[in-house]
């Protein structure tokens, strides 16, 4: 469409704009994105990129500074996608028990979303929420898992026990402000997943990798799912699971143009979209 637009000169342009609005469309969006539109003659797909950990906070501030969503809204979509994902490759039948393990930040934060949300679809999540954040958003997420009745516990438990006790960890210690090495705090519950033999679904870092370096050590947490969130950090590049999810369905067109995210196309009205 832009070729013919282009081959009927400068003068015919707008004539044969108001005749057709897809030629239009197709036109605006060459003038305000040259890659999309390079990508468009050549007919073929740009590859997914992979956000340093500038970029991913760089992203994050301008979804709440320049798009003016708050950190609830974004949360709360998070959490329901990763409660999808985990879902889609750990049946309720199977993987029934469910250690939440929440960190510091927003990426716990996701977990008690996804705690909520996994307890609505049938599954027994259990909370294990070391530093719980004095803030109200965090408060507010605890509060609501406490009247669904959802379980926590305040000792981190040992290998054996989770062994016994669950089928599957989530882990939503550490997301992309993750600074290694993990401090005192999360230590315990960090060697556990290191050392389970559990199935680990990881929201958005597996934690205690590097966000852009990926694992440190040989013995670092290897989960079975990781749940990108948003677009996919250089780490996980290096993931080597079974199952790799992208969630958090809210990156508005502009944005992903403007950091050429070339995010996968979500099936339907699905929450993730398998990478
Ligand atoms: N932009 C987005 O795009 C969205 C991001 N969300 C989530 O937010 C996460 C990022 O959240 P935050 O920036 O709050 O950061 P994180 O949740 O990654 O963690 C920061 C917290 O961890 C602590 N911490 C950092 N390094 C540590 C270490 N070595 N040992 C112990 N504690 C350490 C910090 O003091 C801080 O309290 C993402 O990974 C994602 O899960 C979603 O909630 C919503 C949308
Ligand atoms: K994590």
């Amino acid at each position: 469409m832009s070729l013919i637009c282009r081959r009927l000169g400068s003068s015919l342009r707008p004539i044969a704009r108001t005749l057709h609005p897809l030629l239009a469309r197709k036109s605006i969006e060459a003038q305000r994105s040259p890659l999309k539109n390079k990508r468009f003659y050549a007919g073929k797909r740009m590859d997914l990129k992979y956000l340093n950990q500038k970029e991913a906070i760089a992203v994050d501030q301008e979804l709440f500074n320049e798009y003016k969503f708050s950190v609830d809204q974004l949360m709360e979509l998070a959490g329901l996608s990763c409660a999808h994902a985990v879902a889609k490759c750990f049946s309720a039948e199977k993987h029934p028990r469910i250690l939440v393990c929440c960190g510091p930040g927003n990426n716990g934060g996701d977990g008690l979303v996804a705690a909520r949300h996994l307890a609505l679809m049938g599954y027994t999540p259990t909370i294990y929420y070391p530093k719980p954040t004095a803030k109200p958003l965090f408060e507010n997420l605890s509060h609501q898992c406490q009247q669904m009745d959802i379980c926590d516990v305040k000792e981190c438990p040992s290998v054996e026990s989770a062994a016994r006790d669950y089928d599957l960890i989530l882990d939503a210690l550490f997301g992309f402000s993750f600074k290694p090495p993990v401090r005192a705090d999360f230590v315990a519950v960090v060697e556990l997943m290191q050392q389970t033999k559990l199935p680990i679904a990881s929201v958005d870092i597996p934690s205690g990798w590097d966000v852009e370096k990926g694992k440190l050590t040989e013995c670092d947490v290897e989960p079975a799912l990781l749940i990108s969130l948003t677009a996919p950090k250089l780490c996980a590049r290096q993931f080597r699971g079974e199952h790799h999810y992208l969630g958090g369905r809210f990156v508005p067109p502009a944005l992903q143009r403007k950091y050429e995210l070339n995010l996968p196309v979500y099936p339907g009205n699905e929450l993730c979209v398998k990478l």
